[in-house]
């Protein structure tokens, strides 16, 4: 029979300068293996806080009466278990791997082997292909969950509007040559003659003046506007290239972005039709396309709070000028983060997207909200089976920054290779992660504070220094229970070496929870008033399935209110050694 010795520090809630002056943050994590009688000595009740110590107590597990419910399912997916099995605790891999989903991985067969190696989301564009096809990808994916144990969140991206190729009279692409006339329209034709080119956007050309440069694709070709007729642009080809379906314009003036995307909504009526879709199929992740400030964020917001579907995670897409200037205002009001490298790339010029990457995820480390950095980081995989040295050093460097989560696009939707280019997110992300922690380049972060409320502060305050303990004590893993996910992505915010188990009874917590670094969502029945009960039976199915032994030291931190107080609040951090 297991048995656990446990360590404890258990805050309740409220008063601030008692959190203070306790110097939780100072002198918890300073005093490294013993220092909880320092903080009891002081630690009377005083106004409504207090500190409570429990020096060393040996704590049975596996005792029948304590472990009630050990007949219970442990809701912990499939690829997590078999990672730590093979690696052990500190071998599962931190960096979240998102595909999209296309007509090259949408069979059953492809699903699951994406889901093998790794896959947490699975990305729906709904810019491709038709609603049914979508609705069978997102059957064929619950169908893999509830059948064979994964546990692989559903995100659909929105079209969104933005200004594009709708036709240029050939299947595929067209090349462009210099010097050549070209028209861009918007008359609805049944045929498209050769060099013409019809727009998305009726208002396309308001405002665009002659000498004024339009941009494909950022960068693929460029044409410059010779005569306006009537809302037609007539062109020459000033950089000769490709034009891809659905190429998409920019314009330029003296070498700044004339911003036109920006005059359209963010959410158009297709968009809203696919969100309905979305969230009638129960997705767990909207991301919004082209968003240009926190209104259209909060607005869709509200209406999944009406409803009642509070669970589907919003994302923001930051793909635009516009989206920049308020990146911040945006970070705030929506649950995530993708950085859209793609169309970015066509707003700005591209030179500029890797310091405006980091930029976007530092603000995301700092106000706790998860980022995917996205587009064409293996893209020469579509076509080939190996990437570039370059693209292994992009992906490793969005490791390095700290993203929650690493996107493939037509790598998995349209490429040959997708299984392959999986594999290399996951080879390149696990070496990078373990390079980080060797030269312990993880080691402090310093957070700007978040909470307002005295419990938020505590929270926040528990996480930071939980995190910093269990580095320096060398933990296993850190265990949290959790109802809607905050105490495990506090802790994630601060990239702790041991993986967080996150364990909490709301299935849409644990679908949210998959795009977070490091956080390795549980399903498992929780008490709402038996903290102990819920450590000891989890500790325990897990340790029946042979995942935890001798000598494994697990950190427990939770939020979950026990019947044994009479507070709002209550928070702890346990370490507990299995003997
Ligand atoms: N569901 C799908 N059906 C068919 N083709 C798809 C599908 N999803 C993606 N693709 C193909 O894969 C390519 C890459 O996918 P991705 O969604 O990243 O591209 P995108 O259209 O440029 O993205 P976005 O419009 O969101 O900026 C697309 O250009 C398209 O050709
Ligand atoms: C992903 C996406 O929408 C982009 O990169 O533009
Ligand atoms: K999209
Ligand atoms: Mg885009």
């Amino acid at each position: 029979m297991a048995s656990v010795t446990s360590n404890s520090v258990l805050c309740r809630g409220l008063s601030t300068n008692r959190v203070t002056q306790f110097g939780l943050k100072n002198e918890v994590p300073g005093a490294k293996v013993v220092p909880w009688r320092t903080i009891g000595s002081e630690g009377k009740t005083k106004g409504k806080f207090r500190v409570e110590v429990k020096a060393a107590a040996a704590v049975q597990i596996g005792g029948l009466e304590q472990v009630k419910e050990a007949k219970q399912e442990l809701g912990l997916d499939a690829v997590s278990e078999g990672e730590l099995r093979e690696k052990g605790f500190l071998g599962m891999r931190k960096t979240k791997l998102v595909c999209t989903i296309g007509p090259a991985c949408s069979s059953p067969e492809d699903l699951e082997k994406l889901a093998l190696g790794g896959m947490n989301v699975a990305r729906l564009n709904m810019c491709h292909n038709t609603r049914d096809w979508h609705l069978d990808v997102i059957k064929n994916i619950k169908k893999l969950n509830e059948e064979k144990g994964f546990c692989i969140s559903i995100m659909i991206d929105t079209e969104g509007s933005q200004i594009h190729v709708l036709d240029h009279g050939a299947p595929s692409s067209v090349k462009a040559e210099e010097g050549s006339i070209w028209l861009f329209t918007t008359q609805k034709l049944e045929d498209y003659p050769p060099f013409t080119v019809q727009a998305s956007y009726d208002g396309f050309s308001e405002g665009i003046e002659v000498g004024d440069v339009l941009v494909i694709d950022g960068g693929m070709a460029s044409f410059e506007v010779t005569e306006k007729v009537g809302n037609d642009l007539c062109c020459r080809c000033s950089d000769s290239g490709l034009f891809l379906p659905r190429a998409k314009f920019s314009f330029w003036r003296d070498g700044k972005l004339v911003a036109r995307n920006s005059e359209l909504p963010t959410l158009s009526k297709k968009d809203w039709a696919d969100i309905e879709f979305g969230v009638s199929e129960g997705v767990d992740f909207i991301a919004l396309s082209f968003v240009n400030d926190a209104d259209s964020v909060r607005q869709l917001k509200n209406y999944l709070y009406m409803r009642s579907s509070r669970s589907t995670r919003v994302l923001a897409k930051i793909e635009s000028l516009e989206s920049l200037k308020n990146m911040e205002e945006i970070v705030e009001a929506c649950d995530g983060i993708m950085v859209a490298r793609g169309d970015l790339g066509v707003e700005i010029p591209y030179e500029q997207i890797p310091t405006v990457q980091e930029e976007i995820t530092c603000v995301c480390r700092e106000l706790n909200k998860p980022v995917i950095v996205a587009s064409q980081l293996l893209e020469s995989m579509v076509e080939y089976p190996t990437p570039t040295r370059a693209e292994v050093a992009d992906v490793s460097e969005a490791v390095r920054q700290n993203a929650d989560a690493l996107m493939l696009s037509g790598e998995s939707a349209i490429g040959l290779h997708g299984q392959k280019a999986l594999s290399v997110l996951q080879m390149a992300s696990s070496r990078m992660e373990l390079w980080s922690r060797e030269e312990n380049r993880q080691s402090i972060f310093h957070q700007r504070p978040l909470g307002v409320s005295l419990p938020d502060r505590i929270a926040e305050q528990i996480c930071n220094c939980a995190v910093e303990m269990a580095n320096n004590l060398g933990v296993d893993a850190i265990f949290v229970y959790t109802k809607h996910g905050r105490m495990a992505s506090l802790l994630s915010r601060n990239r702790p070496y041991p993986p967080i188990f996150a364990f909490t009874s709301e299935s849409g917590t644990r679908m949210a929870l998959n795009l977070q670094w490091g956080v390795i969502p549980v399903l498992v029945d929780l008490s709402d008033d038996d903290m102990e009960g819920n450590v000891s039976t989890t500790m325990e199915l897990i340790r029946r399935k042979g995942m935890l032994k001798h000598g494994d030291v697990v950190m427990v931190v939770s939020d979950l209110a026990p019947n044994h107080t009479n507070c709002s609040a209550f928070q702890s951090i346990q370490v507990k050694t299995v003997v």
